[in-house]
């Protein structure tokens, strides 16, 4: 299984205005493996992961997922194996840790999450509560959620990163978009996420993760892919990557970029 190509992006770009944020990336990620995505403050990090699950539309280039076109709107991307977090945790606030995860377990049977919201609201989901119940225990376990029935909306940000990455997770994707999932978590909580990335990548999903602190990301990826004002400056070993000219301008030198996390 380790090997095959499950995701593959060529000529990717996008524009805001006058503002080139992805220009020409192509990027390959295999089954069983971790690729970091890293680069200063505004490289263009977010807006790759946007125009992988179609939270954004790409106006260049193409997609493809296990070599069948990938296009469409986020719940149809869900539905093609593709599951991702965002940087500012996307959980619905008023629903339950357990019923957060669940509308993760059920987004790639049902139309969007959308779809389930309105289900939840109508109480029509109990039964894929149920059906869902053992995939709900078992992230929730895995990421030591402890209690289920807390509201989201009361939990600290770090605590709400565990949920976005459970709720991902309960997908069961075949490729993971992490966007900055340790970004407020504590020791524990990175731990337990970086445990969880280790598990699933071992059980063949392939894994972006895009995150500020390079030593983490360094610790856990199989390659780095280093951006820069939106195009590709360096892809390869981790190793060579921290050591690489083009990191040490970046972050250390005439670059002169900002890395807030
Ligand atoms: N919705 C938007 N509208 C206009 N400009 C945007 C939008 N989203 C991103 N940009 C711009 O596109 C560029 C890339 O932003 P992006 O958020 O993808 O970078 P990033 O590498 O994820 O940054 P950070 O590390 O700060 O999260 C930046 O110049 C940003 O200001």
């Amino acid at each position: 299984m380790t090997g095959t190509v499950l995701l593959e992006g060529t000529g990717l770009g996008k524009s805001y205005g006058g503002v080139r944020a992805v220009d020409g990336v192509s990027l390959r990620l295999s089954a069983g493996e971790v690729l970091g995505l890293i680069g200063p403050n505004g490289a263009g990090k977010t807006t790759l992961v946007d125009l992988l699950d179609g939270a954004q539309p790409a106006d260049q280039g193409t997609l493809s997922i296990r070599g069948r076109k990938l296009t469409g709107p986020p719940s149809r991307r869900a539905r093609s194996g593709l599951a991702r977090t965002f940087q500012h945790p996307h959980l619905a606030l008023d629903l339950t840790v357990r019923e957060n995860i669940l509308l993760g377990a059920a987004a790639p049977a049902l139309a969007g999450v959308g779809g389930l919201l309105r289900g939840l609201a109508a109480g029509a989901v109990r039964p894929a509560g149920k059906r869902f119940d053992a995939v709900v225990r078992q992230v929730a376990q895995a990421l030591e959620l402890g209690d289920l029935g807390r509201r989201c909306g009361d939990l600290t940000l770090g605590e709400q990163r565990l949920v976005e990455v459970a709720r991902a997770l309960a997908q069961r994707p075949s490729v993971l978009l992490l966007d900055e999932p340790f970004a407020g978590a504590d020791a524990a909580g990175i731990t337990a996420i970086a445990d969880a990335v280790r598990a699933v990548r071992a059980e063949g999903c392939g894994i972006i993760l895009v995150d500020h602190n390079v030593d983490v990301v360094a610790s856990l990826v199989d390659r780095i892919l280093l951006l820069r004002t939106g195009t590709v400056v360096f892809d390869g070993d981790p190793a060579e990557c921290m050591a690489s000219a083009e990191m040490q301008d970046v972050y250390f030198g005439t670059g002169g970029e900002n890395v807030v996390a």
